[in-house]
């Protein structure tokens, strides 16, 4: 990672996205026009400040890229955190934005009629087995997980599982499929990450945008 090069910020597409994109103007970062322009194919985007791009990456590749050197900086839901704990990531500063929840959830009918205090063996489909697996071992249940990647509120209704492990913020994707929230895994939010060795190698400018971002994260 030399000093030459400017750092790199990855950003996931979809929802966070459009929530961020105030803070990062309220941080004085521009992308160049492009970045704005959803039909264009570019993937990685220069800024008013030479020595920052930006990447534009699926949500759960941000961390990738950032735990092995190839961003220096990210923004991703807390939940992609979690589900990737990384020891080279490290997430300094909560954006209050992407606000949601990882919860379990099963049918209404099931909920019913079962305590949760007497699961000791559970499948569950999720896209956070890593998560949902820690979560359960910690009070001696052990959960056998199916890995989705979306359309997990199916999985119950068509005989994959019983319960399911994803975000809930309104609550009208579980209600809509006729699943009941039945326990909170943890809060989620939108979260500024960087990586531990550019922090030691590249200290000044790698603080001076987490600074910027957190400052800019504080005056929403
Ligand atoms: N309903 C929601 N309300 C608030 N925040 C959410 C909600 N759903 C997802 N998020 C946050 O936004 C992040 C990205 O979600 P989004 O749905 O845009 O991406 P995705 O389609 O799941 O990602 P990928 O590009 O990997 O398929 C999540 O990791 C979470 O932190
Ligand atoms: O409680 P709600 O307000 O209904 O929000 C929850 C939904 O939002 C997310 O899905 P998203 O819309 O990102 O679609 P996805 O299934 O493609 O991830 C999440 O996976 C839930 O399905």
């Amino acid at each position: 990672m030399s000093a030459n090069q400017p750092l790199i910020l990855a950003l996931p597409k979809g929802r966070i996205l459009k929530a961020i994109t105030p803070i990062l103007e309220r941080a004085g970062i521009e992308p160049e026009d492009d970045f704005f322009n959803e039909s264009s194919r570019r993937l990685q985007f220069h800024t008013n400040d030479a020595d920052l791009e930006i990447i534009r990456v699926r949500s759960f590749d941000t961390a990738t890229f950032l735990a092995f050197g190839a961003a220096h900086l990210a923004i991703a839901g807390s939940d992609v955190l979690m589900e990737f704990d990384h020891p080279e990531i490290y997430a300094p500063v909560d954006l209050n934005v992407g606000h949601c929840r990882l919860a379990v959830a099963e049918p209404a009918e099931l909920a019913a009629k079962e305590n949760p205090q007497h699961w000791s063996h559970l499948r569950i489909a999720t896209k956070y087995p890593n998560v949902t697996r820690r979560h359960f071992a910690a009070r001696g249940v052990q959960a056998e997980c199916i890995k989705l990647n979306g359309a997990l509120e199916l999985a119950p209704g068509l005989g994959l599982c019983r319960r399911i492990v994803d975000l809930v913020e309104t609550g009208s994707t579980l209600k809509a499929n006729g699943l009941v929230e039945v326990e909170q895994i943890a809060a989620v939010s939108s979260r500024l990450a960087v990586n531990r060795a550019a922090l030691k190698t590249r200290p000044g400018p790698v603080k001076d945008l987490v600074d910027r971002i957190g400052e800019a994260a504080l005056a929403a």
